[in-house]
């Protein structure tokens, strides 16, 4: 299979005020590729993904999607956030909110068959018409998987999104996305703590890593990229 780079990290680097969270990370991810992103509690996972959401500005490097910003359409599924009970929103109108770009009650025919197929795949649809603020932590990550599904991404960020669920349920959601990769070549960023998960899912990994630790490894995994941060 060919290599088509879809996201490219450039000399990359991001400091806050006196603290630099990484330096000089390169880094090409191609199509298809289902990765995981791992390292210690306060490494840097969630600021290298926010710097690739363009959330965050890097202080160096650049980050470029290809072969054009317009062509990758991203999936982004946070970690764990607690919704009011009071949310308004039935799981299916929140797995549909962002087809109609927050500015529309109604959905199309054909956006409404989306809706119900995630439903579906997600195993949402027997509560589909509950309010998603009553629903359970697991069932409100499974609705902000599907939401982010439904729109039909080619890159799907999962950042410690899977951490709260139970093990059936995990793997449940990590198969589906894996269909996905394999089938649509969906290309996947999976940030986790969880590594025989990431042993089982994913075929590549960055281990961010503290300055002067031993470099780490994962088993199994076919490749390993190592980068060494700092000050952590
Ligand atoms: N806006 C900010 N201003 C200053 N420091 C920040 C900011 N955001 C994150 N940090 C710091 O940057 C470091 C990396 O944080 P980050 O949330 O990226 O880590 P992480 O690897 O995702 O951690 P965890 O596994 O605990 O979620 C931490 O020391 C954090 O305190």
């Amino acid at each position: 299979m060919t290599e088509t780079p879809i996201l490219k990290l450039e000399h990359l680097g991001v400091t806050f005020p006196n603290h630099p969270v990484f330096t000089d990370l390169n880094l090409t991810i191609n199509q298809g590729e289902f990765w995981s992103i791992v390292g210690k509690n306060g490494v840097g996972k969630t600021t290298l993904m926010r710097t690739i959401l363009h959330q965050l500005r890097p202080t160096h490097g650049r980050v470029s999607y290809w072969p054009n910003a317009g062509d990758v359409r991203i999936g982004y599924v946070p970690q764990f956030r607690n919704i009011d009970a009071d949310y308004p929103l039935t799981i299916r109108d929140f797995v549909g909110l962002n087809l109609t770009g927050w500015k529309w009650p109604w959905l199309s025919r054909k956006e409404k068959s989306a809706v119900q197929q995630i439903l579906g795949e997600t195993g949402l649809e027997k509560i589909a018409n509950r309010p998603i603020g009553q629903a359970s932590g697991g069932e409100r990550q499974k609705a902000y998987l599907a939401q982010a599904l439904v729109e039909a991404p080619n890159l799907l960020i999962l950042d410690e999104s899977t951490a709260s669920l139970d093990p059936v349920t995990k793997t449940e959601l990590l198969d589906l996305v894996q269909e996905l990769n394999t089938k649509l070549q969906l290309t996947v960023l999976f940030v986790t703590h969880d590594i025989p998960m990431a042993r089982k899912y994913s075929s590549q990994y960055l281990m961010l890593m503290p300055e002067g630790t031993e470099q780490g490894q994962i088993a199994g995994l076919t490749q390993q990229k190592v980068w060494e941060g700092e000050n952590v």
